[in-house]
């Protein structure tokens, strides 16, 4: 049985000339954190856009495993490519890709209003993500006023208040310095795997790839195979964040505690939130196609969990 909540099979892409993804299969089980390094232009960031929807491929199937069923990515329409991106997947960049005239809480607070909460709701969520992120008291500051390693908190504070399953981070401690990287890394693995959520990461850093629970590596758009490398993901482990181990859980993601921000709007319940597809507008369900379409050889080879890394 595939437990996998993410499965792609022999995903293609061509930009012109260039071969971006020359067939990559690759099954991601919930909870894992992978990190996707290579060589630049190897394809690291063609895979992880493809993988949410971002980016089409020419060939190949992605299927996203549901509590409701497989949607498959690659097959969707803008509109609901765009609907999956915003209700079930969090992105982290490496620049955070804020609104720096909006404040701490507002960026965090505009994932979840886009999805029809209501202000005061959402910046009552949000201010819980900044403070379980380590920012209470810095909600209303503009991205401008915090530190680079501060906005890419409040970065995965926005990635993760909607409840998402998922999360991509593209070089998320790239602009970073060594310490502040480190501490990044922690809180975006406390937010994510910590809470039973799933981290795909792109990085060039071997020290953040070494705190995901496994590695691929590629090269000219292919997952290459490597010594001691295994066919089939390695199970989810809880990874080490130098924090207390968290329960998992989908939502709320911390004990939501009253903060000053949130005395402020007293009376205000904490939405509770747990991950669920949307029942009313269903993605298209591909009924007729069961998933996998067909088998697959060699699945996922070149997949080293970090573990066994010689
Ligand atoms: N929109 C695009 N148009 C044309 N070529 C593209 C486009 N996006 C990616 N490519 C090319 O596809 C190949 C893979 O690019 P990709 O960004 O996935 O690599 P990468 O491994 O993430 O590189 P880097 O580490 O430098 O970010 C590269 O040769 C790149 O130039």
């Amino acid at each position: 049985m595939n437990t996998s909540i993410l499965s792609a099979r022999g995903l293609t892409k061509q930009y012109g000339p260039t071969v971006a993804l020359a067939g990559v299969d690759l099954d991601i089980l919930p909870g894992e954190s992978v990190a996707i390094m290579g060589a630049s232009g190897s394809g690291k960031t063609t895979l992880m856009h493809a993988l949410a929807g971002i980016v089409t491929p020419d060939t190949g199937s992605i299927a996203f495993s549901t509590p409701t069923g497989v949607v498959r990515v690659d097959q969707l329409d803008e509109r609901h490519r765009s609907q999956l991106r915003r209700e079930s997947f969090g992105f982290v960049f490496q620049q955070g890709l804020l609104i720096p005239e909006l404040t701490a809480v507002e960026n965090v607070a505009i994932a979840l209003m886009l999805g029809g909460t209501p202000r005061i709701a959402a910046e009552t969520s949000a201010a819980a993500w900044l403070a379980a992120l380590g920012l209470a008291g810095m909600e209303t500051r503009r991205i401008g006023e915090l530190s680079g390693g501060q906005a890419q908190r409040v970065a995965i504070a926005r990635a993760q208040v909607t409840g998402a399953p998922i999360v991509f981070a593209d070089e998320p401690t790239g602009a970073l310095d060594s310490r502040t990287s480190a501490d990044v890394m922690g809180a975006l693995l406390h937010a994510t795997t910590g809470q039973g959520r799933t981290l795909v990461l792109v990085t060039h850093d071997e020290t953040v790839a070494a705190r995901c629970s496994r590695t691929i590596r590629l090269a000219d758009g292919r997952i290459v195979g490597q010594p001691g490398g295994v066919g089939a993901p390695t199970p989810p482990q809880q990874v080490a964040t130098g924090q207390a181990p968290v329960p998992q859980q989908v939502q709320p993601p911390f004990p939501p505690q009253q903060l000053p921000y949130q005395q402020q709007h007293a009376g205000q319940p904490f939405p509770q939130q747990p991950y669920a597809q949307p029942a009313a507008q269903p993605y298209p369900q591909p009924a007729a196609q069961p998933y996998p379409p067909q088998a697959h050889p060699g699945q996922a080879t070149g997949v080293v969990p970090n573990g066994a890394r010689p």
